[in-house]
């Protein structure tokens, strides 16, 4: 088998995910980061201390860990804890809960002792409500320090928080602009793009997810709240994913879209730490700069889904713009279930794959496209209906990749013009780089990138 056949090979398929490795994983990114979060101030001592315990025992973790990444992570526990310090930010390869918010942000701070600033707050917070804690009770005539929306205790919901940065937040500071990731640009328009300026791009992204959407809310409403200073909301998209529970055999299915199929059947295997090293995270083998290692692209993109025409559309018509069975998942050339991998090279004419069906599109399964694979995490979104009387639903895509151009802009490239086009508008999003995680309590988000500032002739001082 060649290198590229064993890439693809382990992609997940819609396949089930070992209990022990997940667990593996999480609580090996725990003992790597070193401490728990300890919250905003020593009010959450305690909490973070029992934390830590649970984590250690595993019981603070009893049931998320039985599902492929692309299957919402579906205990709905919300004792549920993903731990926040490591080599990457959380979020990304760790299993994705039901729910998640993409929220953009223009950063007013331009200075670097204010963005050190800045970084150091978002850090506090996203490490408090990541890991949980007692709401401070203030005095009454204050205000409360918390919206009270999760109540007195904030419990952790398996919620992860991501943060990147925008080409925009590098372009518009001098002192910043040497450093930008290579590959960051400002999301071009596609041909079938229709971007409308006020959900698209921004300096600094912050992905949510989390088992209730009520736990992201309570995380944005938190951070607005508390870096006023900082950052300006510039947009925000919610979206979620319904849960399946596993099958007896262990093995699970990947969630469906608003199209009706099984979406996510083909993604990268999550749980793969050498594939999502390749795949994934930018390291020392990346022309890349060196305080980005550990970091990776993100790409948003808001894609309406045309509901009414799609589901007026013939069922065989509906899979030959796929390349896959709406009910099982299958690809259509004789598999029976989402896991089966479609054989291209047997079908070179596309007779029973047509060579414009998306799957095919986006990953031809050929030893150069193997260079193109890009870990899927994406949200389905509802958002009420538009002026016209239409249903506003879609999806809210979200793409992680160590190589922006090889990535996601060549697999949207060989997407440009395929059928389904048809059915779907692109209306926002962006390109942001994925900050490297936080190694411990005594670090912050973006440390490396301000470090490597202060060292650079170009940073005022
Ligand atoms: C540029 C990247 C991609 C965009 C944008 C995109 C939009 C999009 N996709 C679906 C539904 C499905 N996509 C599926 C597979 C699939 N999609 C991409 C990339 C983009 N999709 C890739 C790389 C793949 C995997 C291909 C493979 O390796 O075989 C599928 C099939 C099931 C699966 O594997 O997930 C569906 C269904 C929609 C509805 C959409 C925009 C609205
Ligand atoms: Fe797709």
């Amino acid at each position: 088998m060649t290198e590229d056949g064993k890439k693809n090979r382990r992609a997940v398929q819609g396949g089930g995910c070992p209990y022990a490795s997940r667990r593996e994983m999480l609580f090996g990114l725990a003992g790597a980061g070193g401490a728990l979060a300890l919250g905003a101030g020593g009010a959450f001592a305690k909490d973070a201390k029992q934390a830590e315990v649970e984590v250690k025992t595993g019981r603070a973790d009893s049931t998320s860990g039985r599902q492929v990444a692309d299957a919402p992570s579906g205990s709905g526990n919300t004792k549920d804890r993903v731990p926040f310090y490591g080599a990457h930010q959380a979020g990304v390869i760790t299993p994705r809960p039901a729910t998640g918010i993409v929220a953009s942000f223009d950063v007013v701070a331009r200075k670097p002792e204010e963005l050190e600033q800045m970084f150091r707050e978002l850090t506090d917070r996203i490490a408090f409500l990541t890991q949980g804690g007692k709401v401070p009770q203030l005095d009454p005539k204050l205000p409360p320090a918390d919206s009270g929306v999760l109540g007195p205790v904030i419990e952790p919901d398996n919620l992860t928080i991501t943060v990147g940065l925008g080409d925009s937040l590098f372009e518009n500071r001098p002192w910043l602009k040497p450093l930008k990731p290579k590959q960051l640009q400002r999301m071009p328009e596609f041909p079938n793009d229709a971007l409308d300026a006020e959900r698209s791009h921004g300096d600094l992204s912050i992905q949510f997810s989390a088992n209730l959407m009520d736990t992201n809310i309570h995380a944005l409403r938190d951070i607005v709240k508390n870096l006023p200073e900082y950052l300006v909301m510039r947009w925000m998209q919610e979206g979620d994913v319904p849960v399946i529970p596993p099958k007896p055999d262990g093995s699970s299915e990947s969630a469906r879209n608003f199209l009706g199929f099984h979406d996510g059947s083909a993604n990268p295997d999550s749980n793969d730490a050498e594939l999502m090293e390749e795949v994934v995270w930018v390291d020392e083998g990346d022309d890349e700069p060196e305080w980005a290692y550990g970091g990776t692209y993100q790409a948003v993109r808001i894609i309406r889904n045309f509901v009414e025409r799609w589901d007026r559309t013939p069922l065989r018509e509906q899979e030959r713009i796929f390349g896959r069975k709406k009910n099982s998942g299958a690809p259509l050339d004789g598999g029976t279930t989402e896991s089966d991998v479609p054989d291209y090279a047997a079908d070179p004419e596309g007779k029973l794959t047509p060579l414009d069906a998306h799957i095919r599109l986006a990953n031809p399964r050929t030893p150069e496209s193997d260079e193109n694979l890009i870990l899927r995490r994406p949200f389905n979104y509802s958002n009420g209906v538009t002026k016209s009387g239409q249903l506003d639903q879609g999806l809210l895509f979200i793409a992680y990749q160590a190589d922006l151009e090889k990535g996601f802009i060549t697999v949207q490239r060989r997407l440009d013009g395929e059928p389904l086009e048809e059915y779907i508008k692109p209306v926002g999003g962006g390109f942001f780089y994925v900050l490297p995680g936080v190694p411990g309590p005594e670090n912050y988000l973006g440390q490396s990138l301000i470090e490597a500032a202060k060292k650079s002739d170009d940073t005022p001082t």
